[in-house]
């Protein structure tokens, strides 16, 4: 349509595209197995005032896995899930990069064992919740997660937690309750529950069960001395040239668990122990473990 006399058009800018000529690395945040998360400054005005995000890019043969990643964070608008800011995919689409917020407090690993004293179990168990709350929101949207864990739970300020990495996340077809996983390169084994270790089948419940070994990170303040790896490490007590898995597997066969953290109150322990129930169906679920928290909270 023809413009009246001395108008100018509007420029249109669509916010959530993003160009690779104005993004300015500053420094790694994390290594993932097919890429990586690095800190930049988006400075389209060059006046060093630009806003800084978060960028993770994939080794070119894993280009297709972050589209569906940033088609799966398109679609997620929570409280307690990062915020996805755009995309940068110059020459033809061939270097994609997925832009998010940036929470410089890093995740709960990073944070919670320097704050241990100023950290009371309430304010745990309400990290605990807020998880909960982004979880139930994701299962709601029908996305399984697959890699629930601390390391990838990040700090907003000291109230607020969010989940901020979306790298293994899958959406379960319309008609299937499960997702079969095909290779796994490495995976995070002690957070996987007996069913994808066994039939690398992931249900919303392996969800919950990794929720359970978060909450025990939580209830150790992240701290690496009782990490779930050196402590089931120690439980597994390895021999020579022992497969992991398969160790694993047969101690939760026999019904062994993580141990209660020092100072853990048993209303909490059983709360996990009830993520970690060996048959799927049996599991506490996300609403059920939200009610709960929330009366613990009272
Ligand atoms: C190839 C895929 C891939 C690559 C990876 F490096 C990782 C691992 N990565 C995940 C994102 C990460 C932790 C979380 N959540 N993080 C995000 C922010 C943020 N949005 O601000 C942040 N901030 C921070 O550290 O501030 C000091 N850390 C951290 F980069 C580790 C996972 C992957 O699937």
């Amino acid at each position: 349509p023809a413009l009246p006399p001395g108008r100018v058009p509007i420029q249109e800018v669509d916010p959530t595209v993003f160009e690779t000529r104005f993004l300015r690395k500053i420094k790694d945040l994390g290594e993932g197995h097919f890429g990586k998360v690095e800190l930049c400054q988006y400075d389209p005005r060059g006046d060093g005032r630009g806003q800084l995000v978060a960028v993770k890019s994939l080794k070119p043969e894993s280009r297709g896995q972050l589209w569906k990643e940033i088609d799966t964070m398109r679609e997620l608008y929570h409280h307690n899930i990062v915020k996805y800011r755009g995309v940068c995919s110059e020459e033809g689409g061939r270097t994609t990069k997925l832009i998010m917020e940036y929470l410089p407090a890093g995740s709960l690993k990073d944070y919670l064992p320097w704050r241990k004293h100023q950290t009371d179990l309430k304010r745990l168990l309400h990290y605990a919740l807020q998880i909960c709350q982004g979880m139930d929101y994701l299962g709601s949207q029908r996305f399984i997660h697959r890699d629930l864990a601390a390391r990838n739970v990040l700090v907003e300020n000291e109230s607020t937690v969010k989940i901020g990495d979306f790298g293994l996340t899958k959406s379960m077809k319309e008609d299937k309750s499960y997702y079969t996983v095909e290779e796994e390169t490495d995976s995070p084994v002690f957070w996987y529950a007996p069913e994808c270790l066994v039939d690398c089948k992931f249900y919303p419940a392996s969800d919950v069960w990794s929720f359970g070994v978060t909450l025990y990170e939580l209830l150790t303040y992240c701290e690496t001395s009782s990490s779930p790896t050196t402590v089931f490490l120690e439980m597994l007590r390895l021999t020579q040239g022992q497969m992991i898995i398969t160790r694993l597997v047969e101690v939760l066969m026999a019904g062994r668990r993580l141990p209660c953290p020092p100072h853990c109150p048993d209303a909490v322990y059983s709360l996990m122990r009830r993520c970690w129930e060996s048959s799927p169906e049996n599991r506490i679920q996300f609403k059920d473990l939200i009610t709960e928290l929330e009366l613990l909270l009272d």
